[in-house]
């Protein structure tokens, strides 16, 4: 399952953003962690789901009448002030969490209601754009100490004579979880001397950057734009490369507020409706969030999860079936899974993401929305329905 990690200054919005994130209010299935602490839980990236081209949806919990919600990890990295690489706040410890973080959400106060270390002030009184760059800051320095403390063991080897610099490099960057094909196009990214002892501190924090930009991309998550003073967030839209406008509480108060039965609301929506009998109060509380729903398309909750995993990791959905004509697994439900696969995936890797078994006995992929058999190579694309036909199965 994708990993997607919050981070941010104290007070921003990161556990409402979660809270809100991973109510579990569609049905998480048999996921085995689908609460693993009170920072660790299941959230969703929202799609099309391809039952919308039959004349009957989908029985799953996790499509609402063709509003498919496909599941993700989401991990709140709280603890992280400016300084945290040496050990500040909670420190290192976690940093240490986005080991295995395949993105990062930013959580950014946009109101400026709180300092540069967290602490709240005056909405308007700090300005939201020096907060940019810190978590990129911390977490070059942090790759770059695990660098420099593996940097002995890389000059040990050299004195080998089949030593090579990139096989040295690689074999310790996989232990900070980049892949080799991160590895290969960081290396292919910088110039570096062949010699270990001939690398400054520069080369190392030079590495540190690449190898975080390459492995960790992050989007900007624009919070509290309800009480954001004007400007504010196209001044952080002109400074950040990728950002989403959000109101993390407002989220949570329409999750809250369509569990108990009162707003028609699914998560992504771009607008809602008030159902049920409300207070004057929470009426006021709602038409206030309806304001950044207006302007921005939503609360951006929803729509901060599926950038990040559509946009900035360039994800498809597929979903495996065992019968191509009615679209249904061995248990008569349609549509029961949905994968989430970097774009320009096979049906074979579908298969191998199904189950590794399956992937081993592997004979041959049939395209369930144009009823034919598709190549081992056939790329697959955002939404395709795919009968496996394995050994396996
Ligand atoms: N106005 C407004 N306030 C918000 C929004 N989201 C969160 N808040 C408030 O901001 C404050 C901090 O929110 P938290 O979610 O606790 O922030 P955090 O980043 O998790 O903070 P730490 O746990 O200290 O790291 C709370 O009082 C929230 O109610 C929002 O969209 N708009």
């Amino acid at each position: 399952m994708l990993s997607l990690a919050l981070a941010g200054k104290p007070n921003a919005g990161k556990s409402t953003f979660y809270t809100a994130a991973t109510m579990a209010d569609v049905e998480v299935g048999n996921y085995p962690f689908t609460t693993i602490d009170a920072n660790r839980g299941v959230s969703y990236a929202r799609t099309e789901c391809p039952c919308l081209d039959r004349d009957r949806r989908c029985d799953s919990d996790n499509c609402r009448d063709g509003k498919r919600y496909v599941p993700v990890e989401l991990f709140d990295v709280a603890g992280l002030v400016p300084g945290a690489h040496e050990g500040r706040g909670l420190g290192n410890q976690f940093l240490d969490q986005l080991t295995d973080a395949d993105a990062i959400l930013h959580v950014v106060d946009a109101a400026g209601a709180t300092d540069e270390e967290g602490e709240p002030v005056e909405v308007g009184e700090h300005d939201p754009v020096e907060d940019l760059d810190f978590v990129e800051r911390e977490m070059d320095r942090w790759l770059a100490s695990i660098i420099d403390r593996n940097w002995e063991t890389i000059e040990r080897e050299s004195r080998s004579p089949d030593f090579d610099i990139d096989d040295s490099l690689s074999e310790m960057l996989t232990g900070v979880g980049a892949t080799v094909a991160d590895i290969a196009l960081v290396l292919r990214n910088l110039e570096y001397p062949e010699d270990p002892r001939e690398w400054t501190d520069e080369h190392r924090r030079e590495l540190a950057r690449e190898l975080r930009a390459q492995t960790k991309p992050m989007i900007v998550v624009a919070n509290k734009a309800d009480i954001a003073p004007e400007g504010n967030i196209e001044r952080l839209r002109e400074a950040a490369d990728y950002l989403v406008p959000a109101t993390a509480d407002g989220e949570l108060a329409l999750r809250r507020g369509a569990e108990a039965g009162v707003v028609e609301y699914d998560p992504g929506d771009e607008t809602f409706s008030i159902s049920g009998n409300v207070s004057d109060q929470q009426r006021e509380g709602l038409e206030q969030i309806r304001t950044v729903t207006e302007q921005y398309g939503g609360t951006g909750v929803q729509q901060a999860l599926d950038a990040v995993v559509y946009d900035v990791l360039d994800q498809i959905t597929a979903y495996p079936v065992e019968n191509e004509t009615k679209w249904i697994d061995g248990k008569g439900r349609m549509l029961p899974d949905a994968h989430l696969l970097p774009s320009g995936s096979t049906p074979l890797d579908l298969a191998y993401a199904v189950h590794s078994d399956i992937g081993e006995g592997y004979l041959h992929a049939v395209d369930a929305r144009e009823n034919r058999r598709i190549g081992e190579d056939h790329e697959l694309e955002e939404g395709d329905v795919i009968k496996i036909v394995s050994t396996a199965n």
